[in-house]
This record gives structure tokens, C-alpha cells and sequence, in this order.
């Protein structure tokens, strides 16, 4: 990669050399109050939100389904609103996090790592495309439990020092959208994966996988994880950030058995996994920083939005593009299957790019290594 290189990077968030002299934040304050405005309330009112309706749906109406084009709505959404904008910023993040301009290096560095990535994915898509299932949703896992660990330790929490709890963090928060929909909704689970698969000609023959039995089994065991990792966690004082994991992480349990995995995993990719890291951008961008700082949380949103635009369009024209040249049909699931497999491929690269930036802030997993 070109540019400094992650060990290069003296402090965990550094910011422009004018910041770092003049406004007087730590690097954790400099994260704290966006990801508590962008990531933190928004995130938990909507999923809360939701999680109630469902709740009331349960008991007022249990025969009530979700019409099939609702349950997709926010897949769409995710289009334009939080979801592929929010790796619409990975040119210009690496860059940043190291308080660096994104120059032409910078910027030439990233689509080189977008292209190899997204080229070899899709190319392992079309020769194994159920493996690249699997891997698909492993790569999320992983990828949507480092972006919560990231959000907790920006809003404060001191509980994930011990090697143990920051791995189970990962695990569990990461889990809670790729596993607890399965042990709850099989088939609709299944039905999603089969039509990736489809797409490419081939069939899933994993029905063991959705059997009672194993996800009894998977389900048991992903419950003792969460537990004892909070348990873990309470050792290290109950604090309130430790408090708002533990209240976070059984909200997200109730919302994933009681929402529709198609429902549920398109809002909470738009409105947790997305704003968190978005809350993230915003500080480690000098501009958005102080658009943030002086006019609040909307103009923050606004100014990283659009850096966000032009590859936010660029990658809409090329999934139409796709959509078009290969002639998939216009029905929704068919559709809603190209568009999760096309955030596939570019999710390869894009979680390259935030382990690096984990790297160079010692975020994340990487915590762990600068502690040893
Ligand atoms: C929709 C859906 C699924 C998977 C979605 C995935 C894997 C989304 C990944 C999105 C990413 C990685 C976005 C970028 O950050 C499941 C859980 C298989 C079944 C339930 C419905
Ligand atoms: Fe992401």
C-alpha cells in the first residue's frame, strides 16, 4: 500500500496537525461524540423501534405477515441511504485515519486493492459460488463484529482489554445478524443463500445445516458465548459502558428472533453497521470534524456524504451495468440476490481497508497486538 505504513502511525486516532494543537481532544473524545450522535441514538431508536413493532405485531396480530415487497424495502434503501455509501469513503479513509491527504498514491492504492480483491471474489463466485456463500457470510460476521467493537471502544467501553472478551466481543456482535436469524427464520435463511447460489447455476445441499437439531446445537452454543462473554466483560467493573454492551447485545438477540432476516439485516446494515462506521469517517475527516463540531451531527452526515457520492453512483451504474449485460430477471429476489452478491465482492476489499485502518488507529483486534 502506498503512503505511511500502519506502524508508522504514532497515536491511536491522529488528526491534522492544526486539530492536534489547537482543540485540546484526546483522540478517543475526537470519536466519542460522533459515534454517540450518528452511531449510538439513531441506531438504537430505530432498532429498539422496530424491535417493539414486532413485538406488538406478535401479540395484536400474530397471522400479520410483512408484504413481500416491504420485506425488501430497506435492502433497496441500503442502496442509496447509509448501507453502499458507507464503503463509498474508502478511498480517501486510509488516508485520513493516518492524518494524511488523500493524494493520487493513496487513491491509486486502494483501486488497485479493489480491483485484485473484487476480481478474484467474483471470479470465485462463478467456480464455487456455495463456498463463496459461506465465505460471504463469515467475511460479515467478521467484519460487522470489528465495526461494533470498534463503535464500543469510541463510546468509552474498558471492559474489552482482556484478549478473551475483545475476541468474544467480535464474535457475538458479529453473530447476532449472521447466526440468531437462522435459529428463527431456517427457511427464509436458506431461501436467501439458495438464490445467490442460483444466480450462478447452482444449487445449496446444506439441509443439515438448517435442521432443528444442528441450529438447537448452534443456537445453544452462540447463547453460553454471548453470556459468558458479558460475564467476562462485568470482571472488569460494571461500568455504563459495559451496561450499554450487555443492554445492546440482548436487544439485538430480540430483534433478530422477532424481525424477518430480510428486514432485519437490511435495516441494521443501514442503521448500525453503516452509521457506526460513518460516525467514524466523519472523525477522522478534518471537515466533517468541524462541520460536526459547529453545526452538529446532519451537516457532519452531509459532508462525508458527499465524498461518498461519486462511488456511490459509480457503483450503482455498475450493478445496473451487471444487472443489464447479464439479463437477471426483475423478480425481487433475483434481484435482491445480484445486489447482496455484488456487495460481496466489494465487501472483500472494503474490510481489507478497515482492518488496515484498525491497524494504524490500534483499534479493533489490533489492540490486542500493540498490547503484546
Ligand atoms: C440478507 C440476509 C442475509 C445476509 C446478508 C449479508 C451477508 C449481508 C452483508 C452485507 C455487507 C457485508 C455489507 C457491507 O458492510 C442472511 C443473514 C444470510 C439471511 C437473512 C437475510
Ligand atoms: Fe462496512
Amino acid at each position: 500500500m502506498a503512503g505511511p505504513t500502519p506502524t508508522e502511525a504514532p497515536e491511536r486516532t491522529r488528526v491534522g496537525p492544526a486539530e492536534r494543537s489547537t482543540d485540546g481532544h484526546t483522540p478517543d473524545s475526537v470519536a466519542r461524540a460522533p459515534m454517540l450522535a450518528i452511531g449510538g441514538w439513531p441506531a438504537w431508536l430505530a432498532i429498539g423501534g422496530v424491535t417493539l413493532l414486532a413485538v406488538l405485531g406478535a401479540l395484536v396480530a400474530p397471522s400479520l405477515s410483512v408484504p413481500r415487497w416491504a420485506r425488501y424495502a430497506p435492502l433497496a434503501v441500503s442502496l442509496v441511504v447509509f448501507g453502499l455509501p458507507h464503503g463509498a469513503v474508502d478511498h480517501l479513509a486510509p488516508a485520513r485515519v493516518v492524518g494524511d491527504r488523500p493524494t493520487g498514491r493513496w487513491l491509486a492504492a486502494v483501486g488497485l486493492l479493489y480491483l485484485v480483491l473484487g476480481v478474484a471474489y467474483a471470479a470465485l463466485w462463478y467456480v464455487a459460488p456455495a463456498v463463496s456463500a459461506a465465505f460471504f457470510i463469515a467475511l460479515t460476521w467478521f467484519h460487522w463484529g470489528q465495526g461494533d467493537v470498534y463503535a464500543l471502544d469510541a463510546l468509552g467501553a474498558t471492559h474489552l482489554a482482556e484478549r478473551v472478551t475483545r475476541l468474544g466481543t467480535l464474535v457475538v456482535r458479529g453473530g447476532l445478524p449472521m447466526l440468531v436469524p437462522l435459529l428463527r427464520f431456517p427457511d427464509r435463511y436458506r431461501d436467501v443463500v439458495d438464490a445467490w447460489v442460483a444466480l450462478f447455476g447452482g444449487g445449496l445441499d446444506a439441509s443439515w445445516f438448517f435442521a432443528p437439531e444442528t441450529r438447537a446445537v448452534v443456537g445453544g452454543a452462540f447463547a453460553i458465548v454471548t453470556l459468558a462473554t458479558l460475564t467476562l466483560g462485568r470482571r472488569h467493573g460494571g461500568s455504563p459502558a459495559w451496561r450499554r454492551d450487555a443492554a445492546e447485545t440482548l436487544l439485538l438477540w430480540a430483534y433478530f428472533l422477532l424481525v424477518p432476516p430480510i428486514v432485519a439485516v437490511g435495516i441494521y446494515f443501514c442503521v448500525w453497521h453503516s452509521l457506526r462506521h460513518i460516525a467514524r469517517l466523519v472523525a477522522i475527516d478534518p471537515a466533517a470534524r468541524t462541520a460536526f463540531a459547529e453545526r452538529g451531527a446532519v451537516a457532519g452526515l452531509r459532508r462525508t456524504g458527499r465524498d461518498a457520492l461519486p462511488l456511490t453512483a459509480l457503483s450503482i451504474a455498475l450493478l445496473v451495468g451487471v444487472a443489464v449485460g447479464v439479463g437477471v430477471q426483475t423478480d425481487v429476489r433475483t434481484l435482491a440476490a445480484l445486489y447482496l452478491v455484488f456487495i460481496a465482492v466489494l465487501t472483500l476489499p472494503h474490510v481489507a481497508i478497515v482492518t488496515w485502518m484498525d491497524r494504524a488507529e490500534r483499534a479493533g483486534l489490533a489492540r490486542l497486538a500493540a498490547e503484546q
